[in-house]
C-alpha cells in the first residue's frame, strides 16, 4: 500500500484544533481509498519560539523537505506581539515558504451551494455558482524585500521594499495562465501600475508571457483598489486572478467573505517540486482559540487540495469536497450558522465530515 509522509505544523491559537480535524478526515479518506499516511510533527511560529527561541527551527525545514507534503494550521497571537520582526511567529511562516521555494499560492474562493444564504452578497449577484481562484505570488514582493528602521528628518521611520524580478513575475504569471487554461480561460492580473514601478514591470511581463505563450487566454488588468471593489460589486466577472504577495493576501481574505466565512477558504502553496504546503487562508484566531467554535473546513479543504495537487489521490480529494458540501446542508459551525441548522463544534464538524466520507 502506498504510504505518504506528511508533516503537521499545528502552530498556535486554533491551529492544533483544526489540524486535528483535518487529520481525522485524511485518515478516513486513506482507509476508504486504500492508501496510508505516516505523520510527523514539527514546530513553527509561537510554539517554536517558546520551545526553541526561534519561529522556524532548522529541524522543521529538514522535516518538511523530506516529506511528501506539509499541513499547517496557523501561527501567531498576542503572546508574541512585542517580539522583533524577525523573531515573530509570522516570520517563521514566511521563512518556511521561502525555504521550500513555494512561490505560488492557490486560494480558491468557492461558494458551496448550501452556503449561498450565508454570503453577505445578494443571491442574484452570486448567481448559480461562484468560483474564483486567486493565484498569489508567495516568496517575493514587499514581505520579502529589504526592510528596516532609519531616521528621517530627525524622526523615527521604518521602511519595507516591494521588489520583483522578471523571472519571479514570469513563473507566477505562467501558473496563472495554466490555471486559467484549465478553467474558464480568463486571467485578470491585478497590480498598482498607476503608482508602483514594480507593478509596471509586473504588468508588462504578464502581458508578454500571455502574448508569447498563452494567446488563447483572455488577459485583463485591474488596479488593486478597483479589484477590491469589483470583487463585491460583480465577483462573477473573475475566473483566475494573479497578483503579488501583499495584494493576494488582502484580496483573498476579501474573497473568502463572499463565500460565507474566512473559515471556509483553503490554500495550496506550490513550488518547482511535487510537495507543497497546505493551510487555511485565515490566521490563528486567538479570539476563539480553545472555545471549540473554530470552523475546521478550510483546513479540511486544504487537506483535500494536498491530495489533489501533491499526492495525486484525486478521488479522495473529490470525496472530501463532496462530503463538505453535503454536511453544509444540515450542520454549521457558528461562523456560518443560520437558523434551522444544527449548530456544531469544531470537533463535531470533523466527525460529521468523516461520517459522510
Ligand atoms: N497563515 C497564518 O498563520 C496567518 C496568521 N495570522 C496571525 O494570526 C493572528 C490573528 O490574526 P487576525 O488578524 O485576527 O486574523 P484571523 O484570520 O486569525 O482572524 C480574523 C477573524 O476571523 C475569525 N476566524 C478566523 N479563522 C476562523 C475559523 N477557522 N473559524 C471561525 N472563525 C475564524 C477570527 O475569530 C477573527 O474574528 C495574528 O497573530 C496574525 O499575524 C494571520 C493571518 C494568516
Ligand atoms: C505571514 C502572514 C501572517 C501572511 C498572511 O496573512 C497570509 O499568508 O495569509
Ligand atoms: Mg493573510
Amino acid at each position: 500500500m502506498k504510504t505518504y509522509k506528511i508533516v503537521l505544523l499545528k502552530g498556535d491559537g486554533i491551529g492544533p484544533e483544526i489540524v486535528t480535524q483535518a487529520v481525522k478526515v485524511l485518515n478516513r479518506a486513506a482507509e476508504k481509498f486504500g492508501f496510508a499516511i505516516s505523520y510527523d510533527e514539527a514546530l513553527l511560529g509561537g510554539c517554536a519560539i517558546d520551545a526553541t527561541g526561534v519561529p522556524l527551527p532548522q529541524e522543521t525545514i529538514d522535516k518538511c523537505k523530506a516529506a511528501d507534503s506539509t499541513l499547517l494550521g496557523a501561527v501567531g497571537g498576542p503572546k508574541w506581539d512585542g517580539m522583533p520582526g524577525n523573531l515573530r511567529p509570522e516570520a517563521g511562516l514566511l521563512g518556511i515558504r521561502g525555504a521550500l521555494g513555494l512561490y505560488a499560492n492557490l486560494r480558491p474562493a468557492v461558494i458551496f451551494k448550501p452556503l449561498r444564504e450565508a454570503s453577505p452578497l445578494k443571491t442574484e449577484i452570486i448567481g448559480d455558482n461562484l468560483d474564483i481562484l486567486v493565484v498569489r505570488e508567495l516568496t517575493g514582493g514587499i514581505y520579502f524585500g529589504e526592510h528596516g528602521k532609519k531616521t528621517v528628518n530627525g524622526a523615527e521611520a521604518a521602511y519595507d521594499t516591494e521588489i520583483y524580478s522578471v523571472p519571479e513575475i514570469e513563473r507566477i504569471a505562467r501558473v496563472g495562465f495554466e490555471m486559467a487554461s484549465k478553467r474558464d480561460g480568463r486571467l485578470c492580473s491585478v497590480d498598482k501600475a498607476n503608482v508602483l514601478e514594480s507593478s509596471r514591470l509586473w504588468r508588462k511581463t504578464v502581458a508578454r508571457i500571455g502574448k508569447e505563450e498563452y494567446p488563447n487566454i483572455e488577459l485583463s488588468n485591474l488596479y488593486v483598489d478597483n479589484c477590491a471593489m469589483q470583487l463585491v460589486r460583480n465577483p462573477k466577472q473573475f475566473d483566475v486572478i494573479v497578483t503579488s504577495n501583499i495584494f493576494g493576501d488582502i484580496l483573498s481574505d476579501e474573497a473568502s467573505m463572499i463565500s460565507g466565512s474566512i473559515g471556509m477558504l483553503p490554500s495550496a502553496s506550490l513550488g518547482a517540486g511535487k510537495a507543497g504546503l497546505y493551510e487555511p487562508v485565515h490566521g490563528s484566531a486567538p479570539d476563539i482559540a480553545g472555545t471549540g467554535t473554530a470552523n475546521p473546513l478550510a483546513t479540511i479543504l486544504s487537506a483535500a487540495m494536498m491530495l489533489r495537487y501533491s499526492l495525486e489521490e484525486y478521488e479522495a480529494a473529490d470525496a472530501i469536497e463532496n462530503a463538505v458540501c453535503e454536511i453544509l446542508k444540515t450542520a454549521r459551525t457558528p461562523d456560518i450558522y443560520t437558523e434551522g441548522m444544527q449548530k456544531v463544534t469544531c470537533e463535531e464538524m470533523g466527525d460529521l465530515v468523516c461520517k459522510i466520507l
